[in-house]
């Protein structure tokens, strides 16, 4: 039987890098699928090569995920459109910010039977409020679109250290295939009903990491991390909520997608890392990113920052005092320790009506 399917990649950092590890290894096990998997590079020179030439000669991505092999199946390329036009199935894992110019450059040159899984980590704003990722790729590229979120830095992975993921699929066919594509013995998926929470927590969960990066950079010590995690998590559910109600699943909030990631990456995730260093330099977010990320881009001030907007538009600021306040860390120079400022919100009683995601 030849193959019906085919699976591309669109975004190679630290996450794309590690996501191609899984499925280029994972194809060659599934008759469904064609065994190449093409993944679009952002091209750059390292050294003095093209990084798509030194991934399909040294099966390494050295900038963004140094010292692990890919699969040789799996093929760098330049040119997006070139990537996309005969895949069935589309990752895409690149930071939020770029979203858009990755989906008007490929705008017309997907197959019309595709459908797209996001791996992404971020939300958007626009003059009608706040969207996900998948709602922006669906409605640019008018296919069915799933997301993936879980406690996943993606150095452990590539390190085939054993963690968890979730899938938020709303058919449960298109469901099975997408996790026979990502699901190993060390990187167990579980897949969900609820694309839309899925991806919140994913989202959200980095504004979290923002203020735990404070809290150590205070050099405050693991109860004060403990709470802000805790608060972090009932804003990113309240907000969640208010924004998509009636679509969310509460018990999302409990996969790997929601309470573990927000330990995770309070720990170990390159936002908290930053965010400490915000406080101990006095450097901003993006000087910090440039000078130690080495390429790699942050999440969590952008979110914070998008997420002010929506809810400051919305005038429930009172509601959110943790993403308020870490808010005004990062852009209005408040110090760090206004992170405390008005945080015994009662969650208990919550007064916020929910309001329709755009
Ligand atoms: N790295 C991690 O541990 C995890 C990351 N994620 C999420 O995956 C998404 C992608 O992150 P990573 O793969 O880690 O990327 P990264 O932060 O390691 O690398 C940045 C990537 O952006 C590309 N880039 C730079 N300028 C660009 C432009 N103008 N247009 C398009 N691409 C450009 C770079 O070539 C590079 O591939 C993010 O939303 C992140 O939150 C999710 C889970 C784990
Ligand atoms: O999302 C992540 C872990 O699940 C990675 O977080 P950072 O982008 O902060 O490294």
């Amino acid at each position: 039987m030849s193959p019906t399917k085919k699976v591309c990649i669109l975004g190679s950092g630290n996450w794309g890098s590690t996501a191609a590890r899984i499925i280029g290894n994972n194809v060659l096990k599934l008759p469904d699928f064609d065994d190449s998997v093409k993944i679009w590079v952002y091209e750059e020179i390292v050294g003095r090569k093209k990084l798509t030439e030194i991934i399909n000669t040294q099966h390494e991505n050295v900038k963004y995920l140094p010292g692990h092999k890919l699969p040789e199946n799996v093929v760098a390329v330049a040119d997006a459109a070139e990537v996309v036009k005969d895949a069935t199935h589309i990752v895409v894992v690149i930071p939020h910010q770029f979203i858009q110019n990755l989906l008007d450059t490929i705008h017309g040159n997907i197959l019309p039977n595709a459908q797209a899984i996001s791996l992404i980590k971020g939300i958007g704003i626009s003059s009608q409020g706040m969207t996900t990722m998948t709602q922006i790729i669906h409605r640019t590229l008018t296919i069915s679109v799933s997301s993936l979120s879980g406690a996943n830095i993606a150095n452990e992975i590539a390190e085939e250290k054993y963690c968890e993921t979730t899938i938020g699929c709303s058919d449960p066919d298109e469901a099975i295939v997408w996790r026979s594509l990502f699901n190993t013995s060390y990187f167990q998926v579980n897949c969900v009903n609820d694309v839309i929470g899925v991806e919140f927590c994913g989202a959200l969960k980095n504004i979290v990491a923002v203020g735990a990066g404070f809290i150590d950079g205070l050099g405050l010590g693991n109860n004060t991390k403990a709470a802000i995690i805790r608060i972090g998590f009932l804003e990113m559910r309240r907000l969640a909520m208010h924004i998509s109600g009636a679509q969310i699943q509460d018990s999302t909030f409990m996969e790997s997608c929601g309470m573990a990631d927000v330990i995770t990456t309070c720990y170990g995730g390159r936002n908290r890392r930053l965010a400490e260093e915000f406080v101990k330099t006095g450097k901003s977010m993006p000087q910090l990113e440039q000078e130690l990320l080495n390429g790699q881009k942050l999440q969590g001030y952008l979110t914070a920052g998008e997420v002010h907007s929506y809810i400051n538009s919305c005038g429930v600021n009172d509601h959110f005092p943790l993403f308020t306040n870490i808010y005004e860390i990062c852009y209005q120079g408040k110090h760090p320790r206004t992170i405390f400022d008005g945080l015994n919100v009662d969650f208990s009683r919550d007064t916020l009506t929910p309001s329709p995601v755009t």
